[in-house]
């Protein structure tokens, strides 16, 4: 689609009210037009000293209704402007939310913020006020031009000869309007990414003294902002410069020509009166033309932004009711030659294959970078791997509704995100109608009671941004809370107690072995203690599986997990110290 078909798509669900603000237009014009009229009316009526109450009636009629009608027009444009900026942004809102992770993966939210909050107010007022003065100013300069050719044809095409020129003059000029806002709305979006970026990590950019660097870089996406705004700028004074000029040069020609023409007798002095008049009347229609076109163009430099959200691949399977899980009973985990790579990165799994029984616990451990938490997120459809199967009950999760799939599975996430608002809100995300006693139950476990006791609001109390105001510690606790709460089939632990102290960690660590009677539970640990108890220890190197078994199994068959259970202490031995974090070498 063009920018201007999309632009038009915006207005269409408006066209009835936009059409109607344009019949009140120009019957505001009418009626303006109509006034000089019936004032000399009233002036001859006072001269003759015959009743003028009639045209006076009249006059006052037509002002009044001249006011409300432009009143009215006005207010519908305005509320259209408002409709069709909330269905943009609305329409953005849902699109966003609902993008695919590879595709929210590459892009920098403050850039997807700024085209929500910034970029749809250009195609705000481009869909409505621009269309509308556009329509009008065609419509009247056409009436103006028949006018012209039924008092003179041969002055019209003179004046039609300079309009021509200015329209070249429009043609070449009006382009700029919309690059340049192309331009401006993309160092918006810049700024936006660079201030996201900032306030995302602003302890880290204090600590490491970075405030100018990242004031320099946000300051050099407002200066380019500024530079194509600028630019923009200058050419829609040109518009208007333009305008007002191609008004003096109609009239001058007119003039000119005509003139010679009532000297020649081919033409009467009031016909060329009538026709002047006429020229004047154009710069009214001609100003709305040039407005409009103005407008337009500033919404098509923001429309393209925006229309590309609207291409980009989202999730169409998260909404819906999805209705209960088939059944409670934990299900079971199947990977199945499992081969998966990010974009643009070489192999992340290289043909991975295991089970998970239901109700057994399986621990993923290994070197950094090996492949873990992309098992998480393909079990979640996150991604989609590029070759074999990962299966629930034996069914290909490609073949489920997202939804359905991740109603079965509570994850806690490695560093995991809380969301600014309450404790509350932020347990109850997924469970919204949870019965007390069951929360009373996971706050319980996870320790969490004594510390809501001690806060003045309880659970009504705000986290912050992120969950700023809590402990690392109280954060993975909560989001444990929040996982158990849930009642999953399958419950995901990405080294979800690696901010724990000692004596939570092993709390934790029993409520996770009791969970997995109710549930299959796979867990990411790199302090292994925490996994020596799994049914199942998976060892993974390099996106692949390089050995499995219980604890005593590995230590005695797995040189690299007797490594990694020696450099923790957890069997005697003479190591090495090796880089475990996979980043040296
Ligand atoms: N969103 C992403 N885009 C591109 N590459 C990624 C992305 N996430 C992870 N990777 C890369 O994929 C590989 C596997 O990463 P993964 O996070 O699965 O490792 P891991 O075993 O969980 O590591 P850790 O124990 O450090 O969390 C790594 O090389 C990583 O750099």
């Amino acid at each position: 689609m063009s920018p201007l078909s999309v632009l038009f798509s915006y207005a269409r669900p408006h066209r009835g009210v936009l059409l109607a603000s344009l019949v009140l237009v120009l019957l505001a014009g009418g009626s303006g037009l109509v006034q000089p009229l019936v004032a000399q009316h009233v002036l001859e009526a006072l001269g003759t000293g015959s009743s003028a109450v009639g045209w006076l009636v009249l006059l006052t009629a037509l002002v009044v209704a001249g006011a409300l009608l432009t009143g009215v027009q006005s207010w519908w444009q305005q509320r259209t402007a408002e409709r069709v900026v909330r269905d943009v942004r609305r329409d953005l809102v849902h699109r966003l939310i609902r993008l695919r992770v590879p595709e929210l993966d590459r892009r920098p939210p403050g850039d997807l913020t700024a085209r929500i909050t910034s970029d749809s107010t250009l195609v705000q007022k481009a869909a409505t006020e621009g269309l509308v003065q556009v329509a009008n100013g065609v419509l009247t300069t056409l009436g103006a031009v028949v006018l012209m050719g039924v008092v003179h044809l041969g002055l019209l095409g003179v004046t039609l000869g300079v309009l021509v020129v200015v329209a070249v003059l429009m043609g070449f000029v009006l382009p700029k309007i919309r690059a340049a806002v192309a331009r401006a709305q993309e160092s918006v979006g810049a700024i936006g990414a660079a201030v996201d970026r900032v306030l995302g990590a602003v302890r880290t950019v204090k600590a490491n003294g970075a405030e100018q660097r990242e004031t320099d870089t946000a300051n050099q996406a407002v200066e380019r902002a500024y530079e194509a705004g600028l630019f923009g700028a200058r050419y829609v004074a040109m518009v208007s410069v333009l305008t007002g000029l191609a008004i003096q040069a109609a009239f001058l020609s007119v003039l000119g020509v005509g003139g010679a023409l009532v000297a020649s007798g081919s033409m009467t002095a009031p016909q060329l009166i009538a026709f002047l008049l006429y020229v004047f009347y154009l710069a009214s229609p001609l100003a709305s033309l040039a407005s409009g076109l103005s407008t337009l163009q500033q919404g098509l430099g923001a429309v393209n932004r925006i229309d590309e959200v609207s291409r980009m691949p989202v999730e169409d399977d998260v909404d819906g009711p999805v209705g209960p899980p088939a059944t409670t009973a934990p299900p079971r985990v199947e990977f199945d030659g499992v081969e998966f790579a990010y974009p643009g990165r070489g192999p992340a799994l290289r043909g991975v294959t295991y089970t998970v029984d239901p109700g057994t616990r399986t621990a993923l451990v290994g070197l950094s970078g090996a492949g873990k938490t992309t098992m998480f997120a393909l079990l979640q459809r996150f991604y989609e791997p590029t070759a074999g199967q990962v299966r629930i009950d034996g069914v290909d999760i490609a073949t489920l509704p997202r939804a359905e799939v991740r109603k079965r599975i509570a994850y806690v996430e490695q560093d995991s995100p809380v969301m600014a608002g309450t404790l509350r809100a932020n347990l109850l995300y997924a469970e919204p109608d949870a019965a007390e006693a069951d929360i009373a139950e996971v706050l319980r476990v996870t320790r969490l009671d004594a510390f809501v006791a001690r806060l003045e609001h309880g659970l009504d109390t705000e986290v912050g941004t992120r969950g700023v105001t809590l402990s690392g510690g109280e954060r993975q606790r909560l989001a444990i809370a929040r996982a158990l709460l849930r009642k999953p089939g399958v419950l995901l632990l990405d080294e979800a107690t690696a901010q724990l102290d000692a004596r939570n960690e092993q709390a934790l660590g029993e409520v996770v072995e009791q969970a997995s009677r109710r549930c299959t539970v796979l867990l990411i640990a790199h302090r292994l203690s925490t996994v020596t108890s799994a049914d199942q220890i998976l060892v993974l190197e390099h996106g692949l599986v390089r050995a499995r078994g219980t604890h005593d199994d590995l230590v005695r068959t797995d040189p690299l997990y007797r490594e990694l259970a020696a450099t923790q202490m957890l069997v005697p031995g003479d190591v090495e110290p090796t880089d475990i974090t996979g980043v040296a070498g």
